[in-house]
Formats: C-alpha cells, sequence, structure tokens
C-alpha cells in the first residue's frame, strides 16, 4: 500500500472521538493500514501531540469494540498519531498542509495518498473544499480523496450547490460521501442475500410481495446534538439518506458487476422511481412526531422542547413514517413503509418483506387461525439476523399449522471478531479508492427531490399536536393510522 496521510478535520470532535479513531485503530490492529501512515487530527483546540494521544486513547478504550487490544497495539499506533493545532477557515492551515505532506512524501520516497475527511460542521466543508484547491492539495484524483459527513446539504437547492462546486474544483472520484448505514456488514448482505441466491428473485416483486416495511428506531434521543438536530429534524436526519438508501438495496435491479458505479447507477433508478407526492397528498402519506416528556425504562426524560439548544416552542419532528411507491413493473402497486425515530420503545432497524398469503383451501378449517403468511425480516441493528417465517406442521395426529422462523444469526455464524463497525468498512474502502458504498452526486440529488415536498409541505403547515409521542412508545398515533389503513400494521422483531 502506498504511503498514507489521513487527515481528520475536526479531530477533536465527537465524530472522531467517538467512531473514527476507534475505527482506524481497528483497521491498524486488523493490518489494514498502510504501514507508511500518518493520521493527523486538526482542531483549533490547545493540544499537543502527547496530549491529543491520550485523550484519543480514553476514546479508543471506551468506544472501540475491541478495547482490550489497546494494552498490546496503542504504543505501536500512537507513533501514527500526530495533532496539528490549525484554523481551517485560515490559509496558513494548509500551507502547513503542503509543508508536512512534502516532508513526508520526501522521508517516504515516494507520493502519498492523502485522504481529507471532513468531520466538521457542515458550514466549513465547502471553505475546506476551495481553500484545499487553491493549495492544490486535492489536485491528483488518484491520491488525494475527500470524504463528506452528512449531512450533505440542507435540502435539494444546497447540496445542488456544493455538488456544484465541488465538480468545478475536483473530479467525482475524489469525493467520497458517507452514508455509515452502508458500512454496516447487515445493509451489505442485502445484495448477497438478494442475488447470490436463486431463491429470492423469482418471487421478489409485487406478484408475490404484499408491502415492505422499513423501521430505523432509536431509543435514543438527541443526546448533545440539539442544535444540528433543530436544523434538521427526522426527516433530513435519518430518512434521506440511510432509511431512502436501505430502500434502494431491496427495491434495486440485479447490478452487472460490483463496479461502483454499477451499483450506484441500479440504486439512482429507484430513487428517481419513487413516486413524487403532491402537496395534497403529504398529509394522506407521511406522519410526523415529537416526543414529549416521560419516562423510559425508570429514567426520567425531558421533553424534546426541554433538550439542550432547542427552542422551547419547536416544531422540528424526531419521528416521521411515510408511505412510498417505486413506480417499476417488479414494484407496482407495493407500498414501501418507513418510519423512524427518537426515544422509541426499542432500538430496532428492521427491514420486512412481506409476502402475500398462499391460498388455504386444502387445509382444515383449523389451520386458517394460524396462518401467517411468509415473511422476510432483516435485522439490520442492534440485533443481526435474517429470518424467513413460513408455516410448518405442529408434531401430533392431525393437521395442525404454526409458523416457524428459520434463522440465520451473525453472531452464532460469524467470529465475534470480525464483524467490522461501519465505520472501519468505509474508512478502508477510502483508502482502497472503493466508492461503491459511497453516494454519488446524483443519488443525494436524487434522495432529497424525494422528500421535497414532504419538507415543504410540512414547513408551510406547522404542526398543531406538538408533542404527539410518549418516549418509550412507538411514534404517534397517526402513524399506527398510515398503515393500518391499508389493512397492516407496524412489524417488530419478535424476542429472538
Ligand atoms: N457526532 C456524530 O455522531 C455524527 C456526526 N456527523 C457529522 O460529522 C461532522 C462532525 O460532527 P461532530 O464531530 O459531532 O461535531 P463536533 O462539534 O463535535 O466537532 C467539530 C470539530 O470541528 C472542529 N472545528 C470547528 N471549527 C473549526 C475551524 N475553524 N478550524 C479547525 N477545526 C474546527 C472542532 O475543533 P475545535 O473545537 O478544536 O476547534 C471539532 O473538532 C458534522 O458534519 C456532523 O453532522 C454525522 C453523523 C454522526
Ligand atoms: O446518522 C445518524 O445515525 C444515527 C443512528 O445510527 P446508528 O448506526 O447508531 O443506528 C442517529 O442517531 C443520528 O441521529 C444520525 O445523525
Amino acid at each position: 500500500m502506498s504511503p498514507t496521510i489521513i487527515y481528520i478535520f475536526g479531530g477533536t470532535g465527537d465524530l472522531a472521538h467517538r467512531k473514527l479513531i476507534p475505527a482506524l485503530f481497528n483497521l491498524f490492529v486488523d493490518g489494514y493500514l498502510p504501514e507508511k501512515l500518518l493520521i493527523v487530527g486538526i482542531g483549533r483546540s490547545e493540544l499537543g501531540d502527547t496530549a491529543y494521544r491520550e485523550q484519543l486513547r480514553k476514546s479508543v478504550k471506551q468506544f472501540s469494540r475491541r478495547p482490550e487490544l489497546l494494552r498490546q497495539h496503542w504504543k505501536r499506533f500512537l507513533g501514527h498519531l500526530r495533532f496539528s493545532r490549525q484554523d481551517l477557515s485560515q490559509d496558513k492551515a494548509y500551507k502547513e498542509m503542503s509543508a508536512q505532506v512534502a516532508a513526508f512524501e520526501k522521508q517516504q520516497k515516494e507520493p502519498a495518498q492523502v485522504v481529507f475527511y471532513m468531520s466538521v460542521a457542515p458550514q466549513l466543508a465547502p471553505v475546506i473544499a476551495k481553500k484545499l484547491y487553491r493549495h492544490k492539495l486535492c489536485s491528483d484524483p488518484a491520491r488525494h480523496r475527500m470524504v463528506f459527513e452528512k449531512p450533505f446539504g440542507h435540502d435539494l437547492e444546497s447540496a445542488r450547490a456544493l455538488n456544484e462546486l465541488l465538480r468545478k474544483l475536483f473530479a467525482e472520484e475524489q469525493i467520497y460521501r458517507i452514508d455509515h448505514f452502508l458500512g454496516k456488514e447487515t445493509v451489505q448482505n442485502i445484495l448477497a442475500l438478494r442475488f447470490a441466491n436463486a431463491l429470492f428473485e423469482p418471487i421478489w416483486n409485487g406478484n408475490y410481495i404484499d408491502y415492505v416495511q422499513i423501521t430505523a428506531a432509536e431509543t435514543v434521543a438527541i443526546e448533545n446534538r440539539g442544535s444540528y438536530y433543530e436544523s434538521s429534524g427526522a426527516l433530513r436526519d435519518m430518512v434521506q439518506n440511510h432509511v431512502l438508501q436501505m430502500l434502494c438495496m431491496i427495491a434495486m435491479e440485479a447490478p452487472i458487476s460490483f463496479e461502483a458505479d454499477e451499483i450506484r447507477n441500479k440504486k439512482l433508478d429507484v430513487l428517481q422511481a419513487i413516486r413524487r407526492l403532491q402537496p395534497e397528498d403529504v398529509h394522506q402519506h407521511a406522519v410526523r412526531g415529537q416526543y414529549g416528556p416521560g419516562w423510559m425504562k425508570g429514567k426520567k426524560v425531558p421533553g424534546y422542547r426541554a433538550e439542550k439548544n432547542v427552542d422551547p416552542g419547536s416544531n422540528v419532528e424526531t419521528f416521521a413514517a411515510l408511505k412510498l411507491y417505486v413506480d417499476t413493473w417488479r414494484w407496482k402497486d407495493v407500498p414501501f413503509y418507513v418510519r423512524t425515530g427518537k426515544t422509541m420503545a426499542e432500538k430496532e432497524t428492521l427491514i420486512t418483506i412481506q409476502f402475500k398469503p398462499a391460498p388455504d383451501y386444502a387445509f382444515p378449517q383449523e389451520a386458517a387461525q394460524t396462518w401467517r403468511p411468509n415473511r422476510l425480516s432483516i435485522a439490520i441493528a442492534p440485533q443481526m439476523d435474517i429470518r424467513l417465517r413460513f408455516q410448518a406442521k405442529q408434531a401430533g395426529p392431525h393437521m395442525v399449522l404454526r409458523p416457524v422462523d428459520m434463522v440465520f444469526s451473525y453472531a452464532e455464524k460469524n467470529e465475534e471478531d470480525r464483524q467490522p463497525e461501519a465505520y472501519e468498512t468505509l474508512l478502508q474502502d477510502v483508502i482502497e479508492g472503493d466508492a461503491t458504498l459511497f453516494m454519488r452526486a446524483d443519488q443525494v440529488e436524487a434522495a432529497w427531490k424525494v422528500i421535497a415536498p414532504v419538507m415543504e409541505a410540512w414547513a408551510a403547515r406547522p404542526p398543531v399536536d406538538f408533542p404527539n409521542y410518549a418516549p418509550g412508545s412507538w411514534g404517534p398515533e397517526d402513524a399506527e393510522g398510515l398503515i393500518a389503513r391499508d389493512g397492516f400494521n407496524w412489524v417488530t422483531l419478535p424476542e429472538s
């Protein structure tokens, strides 16, 4: 592997401490990072290398999936870590970086690849991009890459503007727009499940599937991210990116190769095929909610409006549910119900493929009582498994049926050790120059287009009933109505 420098812009921030550095540490331990490596955290905090490294050691201890490896590997790892105190809005930062890259390349006696990770507030990212361009730090598409964190834009217009700027300054292949859900093992496995098995493809369509559900429920509130969340809300924070990306994995056509652009083209087709909601239909197809004060598992939860840096009269949604249609031959008339929310009853990211019922006329009347159509449940997190529900005969003298599950569990089939965190997979891909799991400019814009009518309708009509759900519940009552109207209900995982 070529000598590599990874700049973490925002190296003192929450994301760097909780996700990026622990991920890099694990990649290092597993031998996936280049030997000639420099990781430089950048921020304005008054820190030297020693103090910074000590902070990072504590973060790895707290947040890594394998803190026990610190003792053996930290000493070697810290030799690659530096801190540079810089204000990234100033040219001086880039002059120092240029000198540092040149010195590193001279020492290694070959050109280095350089990764610039924007772990900073989104408004700083375009400023940094312009400075990187001006200082020719990101001038070689083969060696220089930039990683953009979410949110990528605030709406379609701002995403377009940012894409436009980046297009002017850099090549698309240098730009890695992260959606960390795509790095999750269970999400990637959807491609294997669908396209490496002959079993599912013939029935993966509206002839056999009644509906699809995607739930991304969280028990956490907004934590310390009040000011960010106030400008975001559940729709922008989760649906525009993670939820729609999971929907794409379920709905896309088979790729002809695993080339980055081929996968991304197929996903783009899905986003473009999602039926645009008309303003007058939004209230029928979309539900929003905000949690009020209450209790969860014996702990008091302040209402959203009482959170730090949140407007006491805020109308920002912490829950969103949508009913969508993908207007392709495969998905004709199949509703996709999606929902996401904070302070919900369980942490559960779950995709449900509900098949149509088999005809039951051959069986005795009693069988109808326990008759359940087939269902494929793809548990993304924290439970990680795939279960197929089917009917089986209950042992005994009569033809009594009961639904049973066939389960593939990640925990059982993979060594615990080799279940990388999403950020490990994604950082490794950036270093290797593989953009398959990253969002292309047109995908991001297409996703904004999907939610734009909802955003606009909600902005035009402030909610009258906020807060409208209790912490520890499954969201507002209207979300039940959204799906109950069609004769279905939201699915949660049974205890495994
Ligand atoms: N935290 C999370 O869980 C997630 C975060 N993200 C995204 O990641 C990005 C970072 O988020 P997060 O880590 O939470 O944010 P933080 O506010 O915790 O960190 C921001 C970082 O930016 C640095 N910074 C700010 N201004 C400057 C400047 N002018 N020059 C140099 N450094 C600067 C800060 O350093 P200092 O204070 O030392 O100057 C700090 O290290 C955001 O885009 C966010 O939306 C995405 C998903 C999840
Ligand atoms: O991007 C985000 O994702 C997290 C949820 O991610 P998970 O991997 O923990 O399920 C969410 O809490 C956060 O609000 C959002 O910005």
